[in-house]
Protein backbone atom coordinates (compact mmCIF):
# COMPACT_ATOMS: atom_id res chain seq x y z
CA UNK A 1 0.00 0.00 0.00
CA UNK A 2 1.30 3.41 -1.26
CA UNK A 3 0.25 7.23 -0.62
CA UNK A 4 2.61 8.12 -3.48
CA UNK A 5 1.43 10.30 -6.49
CA UNK A 6 2.20 11.67 -9.22
CA UNK A 7 1.15 15.73 -10.67
CA UNK A 8 2.67 16.60 -13.96
CA UNK A 9 4.25 13.65 -13.86
CA UNK A 10 6.60 14.28 -11.04
CA UNK A 11 6.68 11.34 -8.39
CA UNK A 12 5.58 13.22 -4.68
CA UNK A 13 5.99 10.79 -1.95
CA UNK A 14 2.37 11.87 -0.39
CA UNK A 15 -0.41 14.07 -1.99
CA UNK A 16 0.17 16.27 1.31
CA UNK A 17 1.34 20.41 1.04
CA UNK A 18 0.82 23.37 3.31
CA UNK A 19 -1.58 26.06 2.11
CA UNK A 20 -0.32 29.23 0.55
CA UNK A 21 0.53 31.88 3.46
CA UNK A 22 0.90 29.24 5.86
CA UNK A 23 4.67 28.45 7.16
CA UNK A 24 5.66 29.75 4.23
CA UNK A 25 6.52 33.67 4.04
CA UNK A 26 10.01 33.53 4.63
CA UNK A 27 13.34 30.91 3.41
CA UNK A 28 13.23 29.50 6.80
CA UNK A 29 10.21 28.18 6.99
CA UNK A 30 10.15 27.30 2.98
CA UNK A 31 13.10 25.06 4.18
CA UNK A 32 11.53 23.77 7.56
CA UNK A 33 8.68 22.94 4.54
CA UNK A 34 10.87 21.73 2.27
CA UNK A 35 12.73 19.61 4.82
CA UNK A 36 8.96 17.94 6.43
CA UNK A 37 7.06 15.39 5.62
CA UNK A 38 5.23 17.19 3.39
CA UNK A 39 5.00 15.65 -0.27
CA UNK A 40 5.39 19.63 -1.85
CA UNK A 41 5.43 23.16 -0.79
CA UNK A 42 3.58 26.51 -2.41
CA UNK A 43 5.32 30.20 -1.44
CA UNK A 44 3.23 32.83 0.07
CA UNK A 45 1.34 34.69 -2.89
CA UNK A 46 3.47 37.32 -3.96
CA UNK A 47 2.42 40.73 -5.26
CA UNK A 48 5.36 42.66 -7.20
CA UNK A 49 6.54 44.26 -4.14
CA UNK A 50 7.19 44.15 -0.44
CA UNK A 51 3.99 44.33 1.80
CA UNK A 52 3.83 44.62 5.18
CA UNK A 53 0.25 43.77 4.94
CA UNK A 54 -2.71 44.70 7.30
CA UNK A 55 -2.31 45.77 11.36
CA UNK A 56 -2.04 43.44 14.09
CA UNK A 57 -3.84 41.35 15.30
CA UNK A 58 -4.91 39.59 12.01
CA UNK A 59 -4.45 36.08 12.67
CA UNK A 60 -6.27 34.55 15.56
CA UNK A 61 -6.62 30.47 16.27
CA UNK A 62 -10.80 30.22 17.32
CA UNK A 63 -12.21 26.82 18.63
CA UNK A 64 -13.31 25.43 15.37
CA UNK A 65 -10.38 27.09 13.02
CA UNK A 66 -8.84 30.13 12.57
CA UNK A 67 -9.63 33.84 10.96
CA UNK A 68 -7.60 36.05 9.28
CA UNK A 69 -7.02 39.26 7.68
CA UNK A 70 -3.26 39.41 6.65
CA UNK A 71 -3.30 41.57 4.06
CA UNK A 72 -1.57 39.79 1.65
CA UNK A 73 2.15 40.56 3.70
CA UNK A 74 4.61 38.99 1.80
CA UNK A 75 8.60 39.89 0.54
CA UNK A 76 7.65 40.54 -3.35
CA UNK A 77 8.41 38.01 -6.29
CA UNK A 78 11.54 38.37 -6.42
CA UNK A 79 12.38 36.86 -2.92
CA UNK A 80 10.10 34.05 -3.68
CA UNK A 81 11.22 33.26 -7.24
CA UNK A 82 14.81 33.28 -6.21
CA UNK A 83 13.97 30.82 -3.53
CA UNK A 84 12.33 28.80 -6.02
CA UNK A 85 14.98 28.99 -8.49
CA UNK A 86 17.90 28.33 -6.21
CA UNK A 87 16.29 25.14 -5.01
CA UNK A 88 14.19 23.82 -8.30
CA UNK A 89 16.96 21.02 -8.82
CA UNK A 90 16.65 19.51 -5.36
CA UNK A 91 13.05 19.59 -4.62
CA UNK A 92 10.56 17.85 -6.40
CA UNK A 93 7.76 20.19 -6.73
CA UNK A 94 7.39 23.72 -6.38
CA UNK A 95 4.87 25.57 -6.32
CA UNK A 96 5.00 29.26 -6.40
CA UNK A 97 1.58 31.97 -5.51
CA UNK A 98 1.12 34.98 -6.92
CA UNK A 99 -0.89 37.99 -7.86
CA UNK A 100 -0.86 41.73 -7.95
CA UNK A 101 -2.92 44.77 -7.02
CA UNK A 102 -3.89 45.16 -10.43
CA UNK A 103 -5.02 44.02 -13.63
CA UNK A 104 -1.68 45.32 -15.10
CA UNK A 105 0.38 44.42 -12.41
CA UNK A 106 -0.92 40.84 -12.45
CA UNK A 107 -0.11 40.35 -15.98
CA UNK A 108 3.45 41.91 -15.39
CA UNK A 109 4.15 39.55 -12.30
CA UNK A 110 3.21 36.57 -14.39
CA UNK A 111 5.49 37.66 -17.68
CA UNK A 112 7.80 37.65 -15.04
CA UNK A 113 7.79 34.29 -13.87
CA UNK A 114 7.12 33.33 -17.83
CA UNK A 115 10.46 35.39 -18.79
CA UNK A 116 12.40 33.56 -15.92
CA UNK A 117 14.01 29.62 -15.84
CA UNK A 118 11.30 28.72 -13.27
CA UNK A 119 10.23 24.92 -13.93
CA UNK A 120 8.22 24.64 -11.30
CA UNK A 121 4.19 25.42 -10.92
CA UNK A 122 2.54 28.85 -10.80
CA UNK A 123 -0.95 29.30 -8.36
CA UNK A 124 -2.49 32.18 -9.75
CA UNK A 125 -4.33 33.23 -6.58
CA UNK A 126 -8.12 34.83 -7.44
CA UNK A 127 -9.12 35.03 -3.99
CA UNK A 128 -7.66 36.94 -1.20
CA UNK A 129 -10.78 38.13 0.27
CA UNK A 130 -8.28 40.98 3.01
CA UNK A 131 -6.78 43.81 0.81
CA UNK A 132 -9.40 46.17 1.55
CA UNK A 133 -10.89 47.89 -1.27
CA UNK A 134 -9.96 44.98 -3.32
CA UNK A 135 -12.71 42.32 -4.52
CA UNK A 136 -12.10 38.65 -5.21
CA UNK A 137 -10.75 38.72 -8.57
CA UNK A 138 -12.72 35.02 -8.75
CA UNK A 139 -15.97 36.63 -7.89
CA UNK A 140 -16.16 38.45 -11.07
CA UNK A 141 -16.61 35.98 -13.79
CA UNK A 142 -16.55 38.13 -16.98
CA UNK A 143 -12.82 39.63 -15.01
CA UNK A 144 -11.53 36.29 -14.80
CA UNK A 145 -11.98 35.11 -18.18
CA UNK A 146 -10.82 38.74 -19.44
CA UNK A 147 -7.48 37.98 -17.01
CA UNK A 148 -7.21 34.19 -18.19
CA UNK A 149 -7.56 34.80 -22.11
CA UNK A 150 -4.55 37.47 -21.44
CA UNK A 151 -2.48 35.46 -19.16
CA UNK A 152 -2.64 31.95 -21.67
CA UNK A 153 -1.93 34.56 -24.44
CA UNK A 154 1.54 34.23 -23.63
CA UNK A 155 1.95 32.33 -20.22
CA UNK A 156 3.31 28.54 -21.30
CA UNK A 157 4.68 27.48 -17.59
CA UNK A 158 1.96 25.01 -15.39
CA UNK A 159 -0.55 27.24 -14.45
CA UNK A 160 -3.12 26.10 -11.34
CA UNK A 161 -5.82 29.15 -9.87
CA UNK A 162 -6.79 29.39 -6.51
CA UNK A 163 -10.45 29.59 -6.04
CA UNK A 164 -12.77 31.30 -3.54
CA UNK A 165 -15.32 28.95 -2.26
CA UNK A 166 -18.49 28.81 -4.46
CA UNK A 167 -22.19 28.22 -3.22
CA UNK A 168 -24.43 28.22 -5.59
CA UNK A 169 -24.58 25.75 -8.28
CA UNK A 170 -24.92 28.22 -10.86
CA UNK A 171 -22.06 29.54 -9.92
CA UNK A 172 -20.25 26.06 -9.88
CA UNK A 173 -21.43 25.44 -13.98
CA UNK A 174 -20.55 29.30 -15.12
CA UNK A 175 -16.91 29.10 -13.42
CA UNK A 176 -16.31 25.63 -14.44
CA UNK A 177 -17.52 26.85 -18.50
CA UNK A 178 -15.12 29.76 -18.30
CA UNK A 179 -12.36 27.64 -17.14
CA UNK A 180 -12.34 24.56 -19.13
CA UNK A 181 -12.01 26.90 -22.14
CA UNK A 182 -8.09 27.29 -20.78
CA UNK A 183 -5.07 25.10 -20.79
CA UNK A 184 -5.18 24.81 -17.12
CA UNK A 185 -2.87 22.43 -15.05
CA UNK A 186 -5.00 22.34 -11.82
CA UNK A 187 -7.87 24.32 -9.34
CA UNK A 188 -7.12 24.83 -5.71
CA UNK A 189 -10.61 24.42 -3.70
CA UNK A 190 -10.73 26.65 -1.55
CA UNK A 191 -8.74 29.30 0.02
CA UNK A 192 -10.84 30.96 2.94
CA UNK A 193 -14.42 31.39 3.52
CA UNK A 194 -14.10 35.65 3.02
CA UNK A 195 -15.48 37.85 5.54
CA UNK A 196 -16.43 36.29 8.41
CA UNK A 197 -16.51 37.84 12.16
CA UNK A 198 -15.63 36.08 15.44
CA UNK A 199 -16.62 37.68 18.50
CA UNK A 200 -14.85 37.80 21.79
CA UNK A 201 -17.96 37.34 24.07
CA UNK A 202 -16.51 38.67 27.47
CA UNK A 203 -15.03 41.62 25.81
CA UNK A 204 -17.55 41.81 23.32
CA UNK A 205 -15.43 43.07 20.87
CA UNK A 206 -14.33 41.46 17.47
CA UNK A 207 -10.99 39.59 17.64
CA UNK A 208 -8.73 41.27 14.53
CA UNK A 209 -8.08 44.68 13.83
CA UNK A 210 -8.52 45.08 10.48
CA UNK A 211 -11.55 45.66 8.39
CA UNK A 212 -13.44 45.73 11.63
CA UNK A 213 -13.04 42.41 12.24
CA UNK A 214 -13.93 41.05 8.66
CA UNK A 215 -11.60 38.32 7.81
CA UNK A 216 -11.46 34.43 5.77
CA UNK A 217 -12.28 31.85 8.11
CA UNK A 218 -10.27 28.69 8.20
CA UNK A 219 -10.13 25.31 9.94
CA UNK A 220 -13.27 22.95 10.39
CA UNK A 221 -15.78 25.65 9.89
CA UNK A 222 -14.87 25.13 6.18
CA UNK A 223 -14.89 22.06 5.47
CA UNK A 224 -18.09 21.12 4.35
CA UNK A 225 -17.77 24.05 1.52
CA UNK A 226 -14.23 23.07 1.01
CA UNK A 227 -15.41 19.31 0.07
CA UNK A 228 -18.31 20.56 -2.03
CA UNK A 229 -15.95 22.72 -4.09
CA UNK A 230 -13.93 20.11 -4.98
CA UNK A 231 -16.86 17.53 -6.08
CA UNK A 232 -17.83 20.01 -8.01
CA UNK A 233 -14.93 21.06 -10.27
CA UNK A 234 -14.49 17.85 -10.55
CA UNK A 235 -17.40 16.87 -11.66
CA UNK A 236 -17.69 19.42 -14.46
CA UNK A 237 -13.92 20.47 -15.34
CA UNK A 238 -12.01 18.44 -18.27
CA UNK A 239 -10.13 15.53 -16.73
CA UNK A 240 -6.60 17.08 -17.78
CA UNK A 241 -7.55 20.01 -15.20
CA UNK A 242 -6.96 18.56 -11.40
CA UNK A 243 -7.82 19.37 -8.51
CA UNK A 244 -6.11 20.39 -5.36
CA UNK A 245 -8.57 20.29 -2.46
CA UNK A 246 -7.85 22.92 0.42
CA UNK A 247 -9.96 23.67 3.75
CA UNK A 248 -10.70 21.85 7.21
CA UNK A 249 -7.85 19.73 6.86
CA UNK A 250 -6.75 18.64 10.34
CA UNK A 251 -6.47 14.61 10.30
CA UNK A 252 -6.05 11.65 7.98
CA UNK A 253 -9.70 11.69 7.42
CA UNK A 254 -10.27 14.74 6.10
CA UNK A 255 -7.26 14.38 3.72
CA UNK A 256 -9.65 10.61 2.96
CA UNK A 257 -12.72 12.80 2.44
CA UNK A 258 -10.69 15.24 -0.20
CA UNK A 259 -9.37 12.75 -2.30
CA UNK A 260 -12.51 10.54 -2.11
CA UNK A 261 -14.33 14.67 -3.48
CA UNK A 262 -11.62 14.15 -6.21
CA UNK A 263 -8.64 15.92 -5.43
CA UNK A 264 -5.12 14.83 -6.12
CA UNK A 265 -3.24 17.38 -3.67
CA UNK A 266 -4.23 18.13 -0.30
CA UNK A 267 -3.27 21.17 1.16
CA UNK A 268 -3.18 22.08 4.76
CA UNK A 269 -3.26 25.42 6.46
CA UNK A 270 -4.90 26.36 9.74
CA UNK A 271 -3.91 22.86 10.99
CA UNK A 272 -0.42 23.46 9.97
CA UNK A 273 -0.29 26.93 11.77
CA UNK A 274 -1.39 25.08 14.88
CA UNK A 275 0.59 22.20 15.18
CA UNK A 276 3.33 23.29 13.01
CA UNK A 277 5.30 20.47 9.88
CA UNK A 278 5.25 17.51 12.14
CA UNK A 279 1.45 17.64 11.00
CA UNK A 280 2.58 15.85 7.90
CA UNK A 281 3.75 12.89 9.44
CA UNK A 282 0.57 12.40 11.27
CA UNK A 283 -1.77 13.17 8.75
CA UNK A 284 0.42 10.31 6.16
CA UNK A 285 0.05 7.34 8.97
CA UNK A 286 -3.54 8.41 9.64
CA UNK A 287 -4.30 8.18 5.91
CA UNK A 288 -2.32 4.90 5.70
CA UNK A 289 -4.58 3.31 8.67
CA UNK A 290 -7.15 4.67 6.66
CA UNK A 291 -6.59 3.04 3.42
CA UNK A 292 -5.62 -0.01 5.08
CA UNK A 293 -8.68 -0.29 7.68
CA UNK A 294 -11.00 0.16 3.86
CA UNK A 295 -8.31 -2.72 1.59
CA UNK A 296 -7.32 0.21 0.01
CA UNK A 297 -3.45 0.04 -2.31
CA UNK A 298 -2.72 3.28 -3.44
CA UNK A 299 -5.03 6.91 -3.89
CA UNK A 300 -6.30 6.27 -7.45
CA UNK A 301 -8.50 3.34 -5.38
CA UNK A 302 -10.75 5.43 -4.03
CA UNK A 303 -9.98 9.00 -5.76
CA UNK A 304 -12.95 10.81 -7.27
CA UNK A 305 -15.09 8.11 -6.40
CA UNK A 306 -17.21 9.15 -3.86
CA UNK A 307 -20.93 7.77 -4.14
CA UNK A 308 -24.11 9.20 -4.34
CA UNK A 309 -27.22 7.80 -2.76
CA UNK A 310 -29.69 6.04 -5.74
C1 LIG B 1 -3.10 36.09 -0.45
C2 LIG B 1 -3.89 36.64 0.46
C3 LIG B 1 -4.72 35.85 1.36
C4 LIG B 1 -4.79 36.16 2.70
C5 LIG B 1 -4.10 37.33 3.30
O1 LIG B 1 -2.90 37.55 3.04
O2 LIG B 1 -4.83 38.05 4.04
N1 LIG B 1 -5.57 35.43 3.54
C6 LIG B 1 -6.31 34.37 3.08
O3 LIG B 1 -7.03 33.70 3.87
N2 LIG B 1 -6.25 34.04 1.77
C7 LIG B 1 -5.48 34.74 0.88
O4 LIG B 1 -5.48 34.38 -0.32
Amino acid sequence: MTVETSFLGITLANPLMNASGVHCMTVAEMDELAQSAAGAFVTKTATRDYRAGNPQPRYVDVPLGSINSMGLPNEGLAYYLDYCLARQNQQALQFLSVVGLSYDEIVENLRTIEASDYQGVTEFNLSCPNVPGKPQIAYDFELTERLLTEVFSFFTKPLGLKLPPYFDIAHFDQMAAILNRFPLTYVNCVNSIGNGLYIDVDKEQVVIKPKGGFGGLGGDYIKPTALANVRAFHQRLNPSIKIIGTGGVRTGQDVFEHILCGASLVQVGTALHQEGVGIFERLVAELEAIMEAKGYTCLEDFQGKLREIN
